[in-house]
């Protein structure tokens, strides 16, 4: 049996740092960002669909999509920000279930499903084990506006798109709290896969 581990936290709080840490123990990550970033290359459906609601201003001159254009459009507007996940999370989806169903099949005794958004878009049964990455709200902030480069407006109303991490934690099965170093983070996600015997 394979152990299908949802990995989740809010945006900036370190699941990227940790979905890397698989590596060390020889599980596969699916990431849904990058995913996310593949379904919307030039050819694609969900490409001609963007272009179709959003228009060209969303567009690079090489006609690629410009990501801080649209991101600056949706996460300024809950409406539209349910448009593009109409467009994007079907394709994501589908992508994400294929490559599960591949390690399943594999027999591998583990495979981690890095998604964002598991409780916002409610993706709970497409795993058994829900592991959140918290930082405090204030810690979050300040990491999101240092790695992004962006003002407090900016940052914060990317972290309000989203269910508040202290919630997100209360429903996690295990939690990795990543205020202190990465080292410690390293140290409670080893014991947490200790505890679920998969190394
Ligand atoms: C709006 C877009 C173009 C901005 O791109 P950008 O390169 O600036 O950000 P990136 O994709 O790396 O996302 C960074 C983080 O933002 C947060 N985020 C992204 N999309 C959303 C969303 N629709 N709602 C809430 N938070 C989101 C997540 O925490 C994500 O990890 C891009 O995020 C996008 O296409 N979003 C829609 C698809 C989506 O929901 N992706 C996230 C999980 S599949
Ligand atoms: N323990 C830590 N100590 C200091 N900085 C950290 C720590 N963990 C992560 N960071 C930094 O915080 C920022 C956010 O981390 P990361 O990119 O891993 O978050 P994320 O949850 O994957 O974000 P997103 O939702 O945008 O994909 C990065 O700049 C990262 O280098």
């Amino acid at each position: 049996m394979t152990l299908v581990i949802g990995l989740t936290g809010g945006i900036a709080t370190g699941k990227s740092t940790v979905s890397n840490m698989f590596q060390e123990f020889d599980i596969p990550v699916i990431d849904a960002d990058q995913l996310s970033r593949d379904v919307v290359e030039p050819g694609q459906k969900a490409y001609e669909e963007i272009v179709r609601t959003f228009g060209e201003r969303v567009l690079h001159d090489n006609g690629e999509i410009d990501r801080k254009a649209l991101g600056s459009i949706i996460f300024k507007e809950e409406e539209k920000r349910k448009q593009l996940n109409a467009i994007v999370h079907p394709e994501v989806r589908k992508e994400m279930v294929d490559q599960r169903d591949r390690f399943k099949q594999e027999n591998r005794k583990a495979v981690v499903l890095d998604i964002p958004l598991l409780f916002e878009s409610e993706l709970m049964d497409y795993v058994d084990r829900i592991l959140v990455v918290y930082v405090d709200e204030k810690t979050q902030l300040e990491r999101l506006m240092e790695r992004d480069q962006s003002a407090e407006k900016e940052a914060m109303q990317r972290i309000q798109s989203q269910i508040p991490i202290s919630s997100k934690r209360e429903r996690a099965d295990e939690v990795i709290d990543n205020t202190g170093t990465i080292n410690d983070s390293f140290k409670q996600l080893e014991d947490i896969l200790h505890r679920w015997d998969i190394v």
